[in-house]
This record gives C-alpha cells, structure tokens and sequence, in this order.
C-alpha cells in the first residue's frame, strides 16, 4: 500500500526574508504531526537551507540543473542542493519545463545525489513518457488548470485516472500524484479515489489567509 504524499510548491508567492517560507513550513510539520500523512515544501533555492535547518520536514527543490561540480555559472547545483537540507526535487514543472533529454538528465543527476524525484507532466502522454524515465514519482498536472481553483480531480479526472493507468502499464515502481486547483479535503479525497497517491499544490494554500487551517481542511477528509 503507498503511503499518502503531499507537496506544498511555494513558487514565488511569498516575498520577503524567507521567514514566510518558513511559517508555511512550520504549519505543514504541525498539520503533518497531527494527520499523520507527510507533507513536503518546495520553496526558492535560497530558502531551502532556511527552511530545512529551521523545520524537520522533508523539503524539495523546485527544479536543478543536470550539472556536476566544474565550469557552470548560473546553474542549480544538485549537491548544494543536497547539503541545503533537501531530500528530493521537482523536475520539468509547467512553470520551468524542460527537453525530454534535460528530464532524463535531470533524474539521473538528482538519484545519483540521492534526491527523490518528481517529475511533473500536463497530460496522460507526457506522464507515460516521463514514467518511462523512472522517476519516484510523475505529478500530472494540466497547466489550464494550474492556479485555477478548479481542482484536476474534479474538472480532469480522466487525466488522473489514465496518468496512473499508463504510468503503471510502464513502471508500476513509479507512483502517481495529481495537482492543479487542488485545496479542499475533497479535493484530496477525490485524487486518492482517481488512483493517484497524493498531490502537488500551491495557490490554495500558500495564498490562504490561514495556511495552517486550509492545510487542515485539505487532510480533514481522509
Ligand atoms: O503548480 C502547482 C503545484 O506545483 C499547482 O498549483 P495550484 O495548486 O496553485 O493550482
């Protein structure tokens, strides 16, 4: 049986110190505590030290670069990542997406550092394809909807439900998470019904007047 899997994306929505990513942070250890279900932040790579040395919760990147130590300016480097304190990395978001061989890349640099990975994809074909690349998870996520408030599981279900048929046609080792308009406890029952193990989120929390008590609402029906 798969265990459930949140993953809060914070995107760019807070500004400031840091200390938002943090909070937010704090709120989903709390939550996670008390439901027994894990939940994950991605926050900007500046704050994953912050975040991680500051709460004991699993953080993640929100992308890298397929580099290694040498000659890169610029670039996400998978080991500071690492030693930042995250345990795993999105790969190819809608908002940072990427050529199938820099996917590929991608995966391949993060497991050989020891990073979990999530690839997202926006339809059931890219999710077969990026199951073909092995990673630990695929997060199907229709960027139409992304942002939205109108949850995936209820505007798309077949996209859940043919995501997590395809990916386990493929790679039954690769799991299956669904986002985009996801918020509400029945949004996140209704994903777990669709086959998937859990979502990929941002908006409806990150931009909640009370994150901590939209993080409940999200888990209070499973
Ligand atoms: O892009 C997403 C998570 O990575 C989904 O965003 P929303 O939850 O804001 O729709």
């Amino acid at each position: 049986m798969s265990s459930t899997l949140i993953v809060l994306n914070l995107k760019t929505y807070l500004e400031g110190t840091g200390e938002g990513a943090v909070k937010v942070a704090q709120a989903c250890k709390e939550v996670a505590d008390d439901c027994g279900i894990e939940i994950g932040v991605a926050p900007q790579f500046c704050d994953i030290y912050r975040v991680a040395s500051q709460v004991d919760l699993p953080v993640y990147s929100q992308s890298l670069d397929p580099v290694g130590a040498g000659s890169f300016t610029g670039h996400a480097f998978v080991q500071s990542i690492k030693d930042a304190g995250a345990v795993g990395t999105l790969i190819n978001h809608s908002e940072c997406r990427l050529t199938l061989a820099n996917i590929d890349a991608s995966i391949t640099t993060a497991k050989d550092a020891g990073l979990k990975t999530i690839v997202c994809t926006n339809n059931v074909a890219t999710s077969a394809a990026a199951a073909a690349l092995g990673p630990d998870y695929v997060a199907v996520e229709p960027p139409e909807l992304i942002g939205s408030g109108i949850p995936v599981s209820k505007a798309d279900p077949e996209v859940v439900t043919g995501s997590v048929e395809a990916v386990k046609r493929i790679d039954p080792a690769v799991q299956v998470l669904c986002g985009a308009g996801i918020s509400k406890g029945e949004d996140l029952a209704a994903a777990l019904e669709l086959g998937s193990v859990g979502v990929l989120l941002a908006s409806g929390i990150v931009k909640a007047a009370d994150p901590k008590a939209a993080l409940e609402d999200l888990v209070s029906k499973v």
